[in-house]
């Protein structure tokens, strides 16, 4: 299992913060921020179901942490006026937990599966015949008095989560009818987003202010609404209450995120790989004794964002340091570095480079 990073910049959420999302998230699909594509497919489907009177295709939903999708879920069972029921795929470890969720799903509701690339292979199994008959077998028994017990499953949707689409397996993904990608969002979209969060959270902000906050938040709504909280602290007790840039940009020094939206660990990498080994190449692990971190720390919690933002690239000889890192970094860029062929900001955030 991939550990799930925690920090200022971080794409996941504990449950506290879960929690402190849900003043923010959208309720509707009109409110929901940008992947206009993505909305407006979503509004065909559950337009189009509902004036047949049955429920809509199931639905895939894959992209990185933070960028919407359990918030799409829930807009889903709201448009439909249907209940939800949410679980993730870790938790189904038994066919026979995941057989007593979808028999009690009650005609028309959501079943949400978050982290669905994680379901255990016989629950997964079974999830099959729930999806295409809306019947499953139970099997009572070992061996060869085993015997299956068929049950009905009220008609149902099934929304499943993913941040690794590429993990499902053939099957599965077939028995998706509608499947959407969420890209990371752009500035202006997260500006947008800011503005809306800051509304519901009664927080005074100017245009710039939000700009400058959107500009750090990595392309993720997750991000962006954790910065509002930290900027919002900063400006009720060391400002007049109000986010404006200079407010922002005092803030998000305190709290050590840059220009870019780099941690501290962001920039030490990159440090690292500029001072002590001139750019690079240098391998995974003696960067990570650089910095005094696991290399899978760096690799998973560093790397991703560093390689999208076309800082660092990763290369069959080693990590090497782009001339944005340099740049960034404020030195030189020495002759016969690696240009890395990414546009540095502000298309940052236009594209995930991940995808296939
Ligand atoms: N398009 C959007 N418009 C407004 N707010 C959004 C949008 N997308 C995400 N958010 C906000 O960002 C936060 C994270 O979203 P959400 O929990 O849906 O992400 P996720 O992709 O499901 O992440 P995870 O995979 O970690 O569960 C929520 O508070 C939600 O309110």
């Amino acid at each position: 299992m991939t550990a799930e990073p925690e920090g200022l910049v971080s794409a996941y959420a504990s449950d506290a913060e879960r929690d402190a999302e849900a003043t923010v998230r959208p309720k509707r699909l009109a409110e929901f921020i940008a992947q206009h594509r993505v909305r407006d497919q979503l509004d065909l489907l559950l337009r189009g179901a509902m004036k047949r009177g049955a429920p809509p295709d199931h639905i895939l939903l894959s992209g990185p942490p933070g960028l919407g999708k359990t918030t799409l879920a829930n807009i889903v069972a709201a448009e439909l006026g249907s209940g939800i029921r949410t679980t993730s795929g870790p938790v189904i470890e038994r066919s026979g937990d995941l057989a007593a969720i979808l028999t009690s799903l009650a005609e028309g509701d959501v079943l949400f599966i978050d982290e669905i690339h994680r379901i255990a292979k016989p629950a997964e199994e079974l999830l099959y015949s729930a999806m295409e008959d809306f019947r499953v077998d139970v099997v009572v028994g070992k061996g060869p008095g085993a015997t299956a017990i068929p049950l009905d499953v009220e008609p149902f949707t099934l929304v499943g989560a993913t941040t690794r689409a590429g993990l499902l397996t053939g099957p599965m993904r077939d028995r998706f009818g509608f499947v959407a990608h969420l890209d990371f969002y752009a500035p202006a979209e997260l500006e947008a987003l800011l503005q809306r969060s800051a509304r519901i959270l009664g927080v005074p902000i100017t245009d710039d202010g939000a700009a400058e906050v959107a500009r750090r938040s990595r392309g993720t709504p997750r991000i962006a609404n954790r910065l509002l909280r930290r900027v919002r602290d900063f400006a009720e007790v060391r400002a007049d209450g109000v986010v404006t840039l200079e407010v922002a940009q005092a803030a998000l020094r305190v709290y050590d995120v840059d220009d870019l939206g780099l941690d501290r660990l962001d920039r030490a990498v990159l440090t690292a790989l500029v001072d002590s080994f001139r750019g690079g190449p240098v391998g995974l692990s003696t960067l990570a004794v650089a910095v005094g971190e696991q290399s899978d720390t760096v690799e998973e919690v560093c790397e991703p964002f560093l390689v999208r933002a076309g800082l660092l690239a990763r290369t069959p000889r080693g990590r090497v340091a782009t001339e944005a890192a340099w740049r960034h970094l404020g030195k030189p860029v020495p002759n016969g570095t690696f240009s890395g062929g990414v546009a540095p900001a502000p298309d940052l955030f236009s594209r995930d480079p991940d995808r296939p």
